[in-house]
């Protein structure tokens, strides 16, 4: 027997055992909570009446189930390990060693007893970096005490799978290209898969920086960008232990599907799930009091299609990208999002400053506080304070007045009359209003004068509001989150990133690919990021691609004319083109072309570029299977079988099979559209086109 199997049928038995002994033990600590629990409700009458025992009690009742919390947490890890305990291993001599040592890698650490020597090292423990980071020959490592150095004499590679050895072999190479084209020759699944048996060299050192507040990851389609961010807070949160977990970070993704599409990894990596959150959702939470409903992103992005392809059809002869995209709104659009707006808003509030406020006199009682008191404080005591409460700051200094002259407190009544004078001194405090007067002042054209109850806010108008009321008001403080992953940051504006720097001081992942931009035009936010979040941004490139074959790869390159991306020599078929007379046609031509099933693949999508295209073909094709599945804004998951979506919505997301159907080639959205569909592709890629 092979030295990788004798360990393994060693460390099974182990874990075996180790799971008994765990059994055993959350079965004692169960009990003894079962038994917390009865003293507490048959005494708690008779506790002392400062509530100290009733405290003690609840105390130890607490702690015992977070000890029964973590007991349950290393048994699901221990059952996971059952099935594959290791990956890797190395054989590591250390300077000055005469021996070797061995270190196996798996998902978690794993002793023979608590606080022993592993058996199983975790992928994110310090040692497990040499097996992601070097070849056979001189390596090291950074461990607690410093620098450990050495030399790798072996190095193995394993997949281990219901607890038997599949294959082993020693790799003196770095992690195996044969490995990882295995990998991704698999089909795809509804869920993201997890990398960590062949986590790139570049990658890895992504996932184990620590030392940059902001990294900016510029990274081709398919070059692990997703992965890689899921990854690296699996290792923060390893490796802040105590001081950091998983409520400290914050998700910003695209949508619903897609937080669905990536949530088990971490359960999977023995981490607990983190918040997720999608930006225009926040927004629209914290522009309630202004108006009853925002557009979202991606209502923005079918009506700038419908106005780019009617532009174009309008058009003769030929089209430019640039001017089809120059309708009115579109320049409304881009301003209000703009390094422009946010000079024009800082103009706007010095005038503001004065326009804002009549100051009057104020009588309470027989205290009065002059007009001229009151603008004093106002512009000179209180002057940082934003706009829209610097009334308060000023009326709590008269409350204060007030309460040591008279010598008691105000009552709850007295001060909302109190309130009320010093807020009348605003000449509105309604931030849709304001707005209009910020519009009107630079030429653009004010929003309907509607009651609250009737405003709809365009999505143009959603984040310029949200950052004049943030600037007219305290921004929440959301300092309980030490770190901010933004995927796709190319769908960001110039605007929503002074918005997020405004409201996260904390370290931050931000990946994204110019090429995928969902706009006419592809913004590359590096030119003004670094700008926004100052000095302390490292700018990273992946250029190495894993998702296509080397046909779609070479294809969907070939549309971006995109250079200089390494794709893995792993073949497939070609990619087909087929004309078709109608929508109709292409339904049929890509439904006797989808492979779905046993012997077949997981996942297959047809991709349009707009809404109303996505819901007629899901009908169409709805009347005909009944494994197919429609994604919109709404949805919440991802499904095996056939996919029916527009390109934005399929954003961030895989198929085995890939039909891109379709597609205003006069619209200037149509490169991108091409591309985004054409990467989302694993094995298979084929273009449909129809119309006149
Ligand atoms: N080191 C790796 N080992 C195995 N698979 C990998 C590796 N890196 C990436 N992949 C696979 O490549 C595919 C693309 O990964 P991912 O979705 O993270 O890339 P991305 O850069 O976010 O893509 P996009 O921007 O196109 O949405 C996934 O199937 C992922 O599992």
């Amino acid at each position: 027997m092979s030295r990788g199997s004798d360990f393994l049928k060693y460390v099974i038995s182990q874990l075996k055992i180790r799971l008994q002994t765990l059994d055993e033990t959350i079965c004692e600590v169960q009990k003894d909570i079962a038994k917390m629990n009865k003293y507490y409700w048959e005494n708690y009458t008779e506790m002392d009446q400062y509530g100290y025992e009733n405290y003690d009690n609840q105390q130890a009742l607490f702690g015992q189930v977070s000890v029964s919390q973590e007991h349950q947490r290393q048994r699901s890890r221990y059952r996971k390990m059952l099935d594959s305990p290791f990956f890797g291993s190395v054989d590591f001599l250390y300077d000055g060693e005469e021996e070797p040592e061995s270190f196996y890698i798996g998902i978690g650490n794993f002793a023979r007893e608590r606080g022993g020597v592993p058996l199983i090292y975790d992928w994110r423990a310090p040692v497990s970096g040499l097996f992601y980071d070097f070849d056979k020959g001189a390596a090291s490592y950074q461990a607690p005490a410093g620098e450990m150095e050495g030399e790798i004499l072996s190095k193995w590679q394993y997949k281990i799978r219901g607890g038997r050895m599949l294959y082993e072999f020693e790799s003196d190479m770095k992690i195996d290209d044969d490995i990882l084209k295995q990998e991704l020759s698999a089909n795809s699944d509804t869920q993201l898969k997890n990398i960590v048996r062949t986590i790139q060299r570049e990658q890895n050192a992504i996932i184990r920086n620590t030392k940059d507040k902001v990294l900016i990851i510029q990274g081709a389609a398919g070059s692990g960008k997703t992965s890689i961010a899921l990854h690296r807070i699996a290792y923060l949160l390893y490796h802040n232990r105590g001081s950091f977990n998983s409520s400290n970070i914050l998700i910003l993704s695209p949508n619903s599907v897609f937080s669905d599409y990536i949530s088990h990894i971490l359960p999977e990596l023995g981490e607990e799930n983190i918040q997720e959150m999608s930006f225009d959702l926040f927004a629209y939470r914290q522009l309630k009091e202004v108006a009853k409903d925002c557009e979202d992103r991606w209502d923005q992005i079918e009506k700038q299609m419908q106005r780019a392809s009617q532009k174009a059809s309008e058009g003769e002869g030929g089209f430019d990208r640039k001017n089809i995209a120059d309708t009115e709104q579109d320049k409304s659009y881009q301003w209000k999002q703009s390094k422009e707006y946010v000079a024009a808003v800082e103009g706007f509030l010095v005038e503001l400053e004065d326009r804002l406020v009549d100051f009057k006199d104020i009588q309470y009682g027989k205290m009065v506080k002059k007009a001229e008191d009151i603008l004093h404080m106002f512009y000179f005591r209180f002057q940082n304070i934003p706009l829209l409460s610097r009334m308060d700051a000023v009326m709590e200094y008269f409350v204060d007045e007030c309460e040591t002259l008279w010598g008691r407190n105000l009552a709850e009544e007295e001060l909302e009359s109190v309130k009320e004078q010093f807020g009348s001194m605003y000449v509105t405090t309604d931030i849709y209003e304001i707005y209009n007067w910020l519009l009107e002042e630079t030429g653009q054209k004010p929003l309907l004068n509607l009651p609250r109850e009737e405003r709809i806010l365009a999505y143009e108008d959603v984040y310029p509001l949200l950052y004049l009321k943030y600037r007219l008001l305290p921004v929440a403080d959301h300092r309980n989150i030490r770190h901010l992953v933004i995927d796709e940051m190319q769908d960001y504006s110039y605007l929503q990133y002074v918005i997020l720097e405004r409201m996260f001081s904390c370290n931050m992942t931000i990946l994204g690919d110019r090429a995928q931009t969902v706009d006419a035009e592809v913004q590359d936010v590096l030119t003004f990021l670094p700008d926004i979040l100052g000095k302390k941004v490292r700018k990273l490139e992946l250029n190495r691609s894993y998702r296509n074959t080397w046909e779609i790869a070479e294809y969907a390159n070939g549309i971006a004319k995109i250079q200089g991306i390494q794709y893995m020599k792993r073949h497939g078929r070609n990619v087909e083109e087929i004309q078709c007379i109608s929508y109709v046609e292409a339904i049929d031509r890509s439904l006797e072309r989808v492979r779905l099933g046993e012997d077949g693949y997981e996942t297959a999508a047809i991709l349009v570029m707009t809404q109303q295209e996505a819901r007629a073909i899901y009908e169409d094709v709805r009347r005909r299977r009944s494994d197919v599945s429609y994604i919109d804004r709404d949805s919440e998951c991802f499904q095996k079988g056939i996919t029916v979506t527009t390109f934005y919505m399929a954003k961030g997301l895989e198929f085995d099979q890939v039909f891109v159907a379709g597609g205003d080639e006069g619209s200037p959205f149509f490169p991108q559209f091409m591309y985004i569909c054409a990467t989302r592709a694993l094995h298979e890629l084929y273009v449909l086109r129809y119309g006149p």
